[in-house]
């Protein structure tokens, strides 16, 4: 069913901004700022920093102390000169009529801004955020309620499975390898890919993918892609405690069988649901 376009309006877009080696301004230096400071490193950008120092949080200080990517200024915001060659600007500083200001002249030269205690003058939003490895989810309110935000994302952060963070780290390398064995972009080898990557990671439990290493990502091509068949971790030298139900191929017919049962009863559950929904 396509979207009710009524209902696609009210919210942002939300993107993985790639932030890598572009320069990042930040004005202020206390608890709102060094939480800032940590998302934009995750990002490998650089970042200027424009706080005097007296009002420095201790995790801003331990940043200023530690990270070869930050270029600090003890002082005050001190006008357009401080924007040069900056690619984007945040200010998390107790000084609305300034906040004000640094936006006016951002907006001026379409650096997009975030402020943080004026949503009216953020071109962008932070989230509540959730990190392991190169998984990062965020939850944004849009505005409403960011308490929430925080509230929802510690429920979310239990149901993530185990190894999430490890399996995305393996399967990136898989991809790598994959590329670099099949290379090039689109066309059929490109469809081709793509279906047996869905196809490994939908055979392999989560568990699995995060044991993988460079022998087995090699027999794993080797076997798999080669012959154009998803192995198991067995077959590829891996081994878990626990058997995973996922673990087998999937071109076996004994699991397809009991996948499909399930599938048809959950489709019949869920039609038999809404056709005697009261409305
Ligand atoms: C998610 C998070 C990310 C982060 O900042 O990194 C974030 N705020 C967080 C916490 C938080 N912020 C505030 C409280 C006190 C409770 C409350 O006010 O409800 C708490 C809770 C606490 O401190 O526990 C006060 C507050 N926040 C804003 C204003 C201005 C205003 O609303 O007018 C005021 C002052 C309001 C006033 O003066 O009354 C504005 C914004 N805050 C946003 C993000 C953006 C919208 C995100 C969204 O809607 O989802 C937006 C629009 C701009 C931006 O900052 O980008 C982080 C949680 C991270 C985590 O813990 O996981
Ligand atoms: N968006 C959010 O998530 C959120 C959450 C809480 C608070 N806030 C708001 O964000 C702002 C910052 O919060 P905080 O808790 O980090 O405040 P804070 O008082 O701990 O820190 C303010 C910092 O700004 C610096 N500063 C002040 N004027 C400056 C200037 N002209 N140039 C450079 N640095 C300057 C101070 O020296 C200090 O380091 C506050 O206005 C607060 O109400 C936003």
């Amino acid at each position: 069913m396509p979207p009710d376009i009524s209902s696609l309006s009210g919210g942002s877009l939300i993107v993985a901004w790639q932030l890598k080696d572009k320069n990042v301004l930040i004005v202020g230096g206390g608890d709102v700022a060094s939480g800032r400071i940590e998302s934009i490193l995750v990002a490998d950008a650089h970042i200027t920093l424009i706080a005097p120092r007296a009002g420095l949080h201790p995790l801003t200080k331990h940043f200023i102390d530690n990270s070869d990517r930050i270029t600090y200024h003890d002082r005050v915001f001190a006008g357009p000169q401080d924007l040069a060659d900056i690619d984007m600007v945040l200010t998390a500083i107790d000084d609305v009529e300034v906040s004000r200001q640094i936006c006016a002249l951002c907006r001026e030269r379409k650096i997009p801004v975030n402020v943080a205690d004026i949503p009216p003058s953020c071109d962008f939003y932070f989230g509540s955020q959730i990190r392991s490895g190169p998984l990062q989810i965020m939850i944004s309110t849009n505005g409403r309620s960011p308490k929430l935000a925080n509230i929802i994302r510690k429920r979310i952060e239990t149901c993530i499975p185990d190894h999430a963070g490890e399996a995305i780290e393996k399967v990136g390398e898989l991809r790598e390898k994959l590329k670099e064995r099949a290379p090039g972009v689109g066309g059929d080898l490109g469809k081709r890919r793509m279906r047996w990557m869905i196809d490994v990671c939908s055979s392999w439990s989560m568990e699995e993918l995060a044991l993988l290493d460079d022998k087995m990502i090699a027999r794993l091509l080797d076997e798999g892609w080669e012959k154009n068949q998803v192995p198991r971790l067995e077959d590829v030298g891996g081994h878990t405690k626990k058997a995973s139900a996922n673990a087998t191929s999937v071109r076996s017919p004994s699991l397809l069988l009991p996948t499909a049962v399930g599938f048809v009863a959950g489709v019949l559950c869920s039609a038999a649901f809404l056709l005697t929904r009261p409305r």
